[in-house]
């Protein structure tokens, strides 16, 4: 058993069930005039709580904000956070994977033991993003850890 999934046994498996709905609900809060393709996420976060997010796409196509995009603004509306667990869903309530771009922005936002649903089980961030790129790859030190606030005025 890999390192991550030892950790997050110990910490209690997240409530797969309750996350889906929590991302069922944002989905049916997309606006998708142009794929009609509706999607939603949800994040319990390593405070135990839950944010979630709908794709919101634009006239201009190109601009269009995937789910996980709002979701991730969510994180930082709310005060901050890592993400344990992550769900996403598309019309039929069935899971979805997040996109390659989706995937490095939950992937800034993780916490150590992060796990997503799939449509093959249950994941770590590892194992959809291998190799990623992350702060570690910057030669700079940054300014703040992404589970804090900020605060800077
Ligand atoms: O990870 C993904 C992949 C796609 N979409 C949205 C973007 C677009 O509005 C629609 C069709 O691509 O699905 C997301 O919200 N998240
Ligand atoms: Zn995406």
């Amino acid at each position: 058993m890999p390192e991550s999934t030892t950790t997050a046994a110990r910490r209690g498996d997240p409530d797969w069930e309750a996350l889906r709905r929590a991302a069922v609900v944002a989905m049916e809060k997309a606006y998708a005039p142009y794929s009609r393709f509706p999607v939603g996420a949800a994040a319990l976060l390593d405070d135990g709580r839950v944010v979630s997010g709908c794709n919101v796409e634009n006239a201009s196509y190109g601009l269009t904000l995937c789910a996980e995009c709002t979701l991730v603004g969510q994180i930082r509306m709310g005060g901050g956070g890592l993400i344990r667990a992550f769900y996403c869903v598309d019309g039929d309530g069935s899971v979805l994977m997040p996109c390659g771009r989706c995937r490095q922005l939950l992937y800034e936002f993780r916490a150590p033991d992060m796990v997503l649903m799939t449509g093959h089980g249950v994941k770590t961030m590892d194992e959809v993003l291998p190799d990623a790129f992350g702060p570690q790859h910057l030669e700079e030190v940054r300014p703040e850890s992404p589970d804090g606030a900020g605060g800077e005025a």
